[in-house]
């Protein structure tokens, strides 16, 4: 169960938290505390229900089929959180709290008087409580920038407050890793992921603790329930929702989407690559010195960077007159291929795949016949600052391209290279089938 505010924007509050129980795979169930008139920018308006509604709430979801576990997020009022403290220790199912004070848009979600409450009456009945590095800064009054100080007021908060486990999450702190500290039965465990320099934060604490409290529901130990949790939130912020003026919201849904979607997109390129081993001497033709690769991006709306393209590894070369996928497709195996296929997708979000094949100048004339679109570019034109910019010429390319078919995807790309760089044709499609047909069609 999830004891919190709903936000309009469906971004955090019991939105999240109720995806999240869903992409977890537990049945959600709420006890709402507060309205707000809310989008991913700002909290316009905010109402709270009288406590013995929420207690009510609680109460009748128990009565019928138990709770395995809560969390709490906004609760509003010292009343209601009162209320909720004594009803949760009383029932004595195990609670998350994620403490949230203000909102990502700055807005605060807790009246001022209630931050002692919620330490007094709430802490001492939760199993768990998952303060960012504000939250834990206001609880202990310790002011954190390192890790040994996230450290120092986890263990605050236990001895003060007497909640079982403390995590103070590390997505507030200035540093390579979001290390998380958990503190759990004397002991301190340190969970890292690498940072996300996202837009789709909203909603984070919200998803991470119910998450947490799914984990919990379904009997794991904490520090598993945790552990999973953390790979959740980082899948959720790592998809997050791209929408709204604001602070995105994070996307619950990533956590089941994502494996399917990668899967789907690799099994789709290894068709192609098996259409490029049914003709691999006709394809051998089209290799050039560089080799050759087909890339393949996810789903555009999650497609950020190289590690969401699948290539070759190793290329498609030109192994005795056939050509010859070094490997099975993967993820981030290449980087000129994905680099133009992230460019091409910023332009159109159907172009997903691209190859490169040898310059043949007899492919161009088939295209023409064909009545296909090319783009031209001269890598002579290339300015300096790009040239110097690590991996912005593909970029260049790609934007080069589009600007001289008006934003209309090209069927190819004709790079005639320049000194030390041999020239290639990009071939773009939506998909690695419609890529590998269009290359056929050029070269048989
Ligand atoms: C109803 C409600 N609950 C919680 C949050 C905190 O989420 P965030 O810090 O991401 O804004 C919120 N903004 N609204």
């Amino acid at each position: 169960m999830t004891i919190a505010g709903l936000d309009s924007g469906g971004g955090a509050g019991i939105h999240a938290d109720v995806k999240t129980f869903a992409a977890m795979g537990v049945h959600g169930t709420t006890a709402l505390t507060c309205v707000t008139a809310q989008n991913t920018y700002e909290v316009r308006e905010a109402q709270c229900l009288q406590p013995p509604l929420v207690k009510a709430q609680i109460l009748a979801v128990w009565d019928d089929m138990g709770i395995d576990a809560g969390k709490t997020g906004m609760l509003g009022t010292r009343e209601i959180i009162e209320e909720v403290a004594a009803t949760v220790s009383k029932l004595g199912f195990p609670l998350v709290v994620d403490p949230v004070m203000i909102a990502k848009s700055g807005a605060p979600l807790i009246s001022e008087d209630a931050v002692d409450t919620l330490k007094r009456r709430l802490l001492p009945v939760a199993k768990v409580v998952t303060p960012n590095r504000h939250e834990a800064e206001k609880l202990t009054g310790i002011k954190i920038t390192s890790v040994a100080e996230a450290r120092r007021a986890a263990e605050v908060i236990h001895r003060e407050f007497g909640t079982e486990v403390v995590v103070v999450k590390g997505g507030h702190l200035d540093a390579p890793e979001a290390v998380d500290v958990v503190y759990i039965g004397g002991t301190f465990h340190e969970l890292a992921t690498p940072r996300l320099d996202s837009r789709a934060t909203h909603g984070t604490g919200c998803s991470y603790s119910a998450a947490i409290a799914a984990g919990l529901a379904k009997g794991l130990p904490p520090l598993e329930a945790i552990k999973t949790a953390k790979r959740f939130i980082y899948m959720a912020i790592r998809y997050g929702v791209a929408r709204g003026k604001g602070h995105w919201p994070v996307n619950p849904m990533a956590w089941l989407e994502m494996p399917a979607e990668r899967w789907r997109t690799l099994e789709e390129l290894r068709e192609a690559l098996e259409a490029v081993e049914r003709q691999a001497e006709v394809f051998a033709k089209a290799i050039p010195e560089v080799q050759t690769n087909i890339g393949y991006a996810i789903d555009p709306r999650y497609a950020t960077t190289r590690e969401d393209v699948a290539a070759v590894p190793g290329r498609i070369v030109n192994y005795m007159g056939r050509a010859k996928p070094s490997g099975p497709p993967a993820f981030g195996a290449s980087d000129h291929i994905a680099r133009k296929i992230l460019a091409a997708l910023a332009k159109d979000p159907q172009a997903r795949s691209a190859m490169n094949i040898r310059l043949d100048a007899a492919y161009i004339e088939k295209a023409k016949s064909l009545g296909m679109t090319i783009a031209y570019v001269d890598r002579r034109r290339e300015p300096e600052d790009v040239k110097k910019r690590e991996g912005a010429t593909m970029q260049w390319i790609i934007e080069e391209a589009y600007r001289q078919t008006g934003g209309k995807t090209p069927d190819l790309i004709v790079d005639w290279g320049d000194w030390g760089k041999e020239p290639i044709i990009t071939v773009l499609g939506k998909t690695p089938r419609e890529v590998v047909e269009k290359v056929l069609r050029l070269i048989r």
